[in-house]
């Protein structure tokens, strides 16, 4: 298969709410939607860094650069969806958007050849049972209508975000209204192992993990935590590659952990990073990055996999979105159908794409 160019689309959708983390709130949603023309057919990737470096190093102008200027011009001859990740290894970093270029180039390929990227990627299952990420609220009230409000759409597993000022009493209230919810905290790197005792006031809540709790590059410090804390710790920004996955659960710096195929530069790492788990006994589930339906699709495909034990922030679109740019995903009795069509199985609806698309490039090979 041949490429002929990609074309960038820079993409805001507005978000339902306000979405706030640790790392700050969000309105809109920025990102970049990458399609891959090839001589075979075109393909869809979905670029997860956000408009500001504020999750990872990554952030939206950035990825459109190192697109521009040196991942697509790499891909000059002969390619599939293998071969993209080796052929940019060269450059370093920017995982995001090698993973987006990957995505495009995968879709295309497996949609000429009619295979799903369930199939691609070794799903067992066609639907997957889904979770859903609960910002930090202005209130414990307001915080309980919104959990309240997905336990009755029916969501598996409730994640809520937690920053200093705001973690033991939103989790202990949500534990005492919902008694038997699966529930699990994010902290987005908020704390230092100083915070380890604080942390542990957790314990006493039955939550499933307590989702990166430090600052990234301190898996020591996670492996000193894990001694203190008994909730299991996942990593989520931590975990860049296999390697690191690897790393991370022979240091004891994890019991679980947060696939995000963006983070790690793309679907085929992320199902490396599944094997080296499973291989450890490791549970895994897919994180989310607030995705369109083109990313969506893929994410549900990889949470279909036999390692993801748990729910995934794998919601349903209209968790962020009055409108997705592909036909909507539907949740239904907590659970979302994965895919069967070829490739991604969805392709953007031209008009609400147009509506959400704020700037084109066309990049030519
Ligand atoms: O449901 C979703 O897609 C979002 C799940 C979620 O909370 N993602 C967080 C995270 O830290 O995992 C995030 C969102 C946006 C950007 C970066 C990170």
């Amino acid at each position: 298969m041949k490429l002929t160019g990609v074309e960038l689309r820079w993409v805001e959708m507005p978000l339902k709410s306000p979405f706030r983390t640790s790392f700050g709130t969000q309105t809109v949603r920025s990102l970049l939607l990458l399609r891959a023309v090839t001589d075979e057919g075109e393909g869809w990737g979905e670029c997860v860094a956000m408009a500001d470096p504020v999750y990872s190093p990554e952030y939206t102008e950035g990825s459109a650069d190192v697109l521009r200027r040196f991942l697509v011009p790499a891909l000059t001859g002969p390619v599939d969806g293998v071969s993209v990740a080796p052929r940019l290894a060269r450059f370093h970093g920017h995982r995001m958007a090698k993973g987006a270029l990957e995505m495009a180039v995968l879709d295309a390929e497996l949609r000429a050849r009619g295979v799903s990227f369930g199939r691609e990627l070794g799903a067992v299952r066609d639907r997957v049972p889904c979770g859903v990420s609960v910002g930090i609220m202005n209130s414990i009230p307001e915080l309980l209508d919104a959990v309240g409000g997905h336990v009755d759409e029916g969501y598996a597993r409730i994640k809520l975000k937690i920053e200093p000022g705001w973690d033991v009493e939103p989790v202990r209230a949500v534990r005492e209204r919902f008694g038997d919810v699966l529930l699990q905290v994010d902290a987005n790197t908020a704390y230092t192992l100083a915070d380890a005792r604080h942390l542990a006031r957790l314990d006493p809540f039955d939550l499933l993990l307590i989702e990166q709790p430090l600052p990234e590059e301190e898996i020591l410090a996670h492996a000193e935590l894990a001694k203190i804390v008994r909730t299991p710790i996942c990593l989520d920004e931590s975990i860049t590659s296999a390697r690191s996955a690897a790393d991370a659960i022979r240091l004891g710096a994890c019991q679980v952990v947060n696939i995000k195929p963006g983070r790690v530069g793309g679907y085929l790492e992320a199902r490396r990073i599944h094997d080296v788990c499973a291989a450890h006994g490791v549970a895994v589930w897919c994180g989310g990055m607030l995705e369109t339906g083109i990313g969506r699709a893929a994410n549900v495909a990889l949470a279909a996999l036999p390692g993801c034990t748990l729910p995934g922030d794998t919601s349903a679109s209209d968790r962020y979105y009055q409108v997705d740019v592909t036909e909507p995903f539907v949740l239904d009795e907590g659970h979302l159908t994965v895919p069967t069509g070829p490739g991604l199985g969805v392709t953007p609806l031209p008009d609400v794409l147009d509506a959400v698309t704020v700037k084109t490039e066309w990049i030519p090979l």
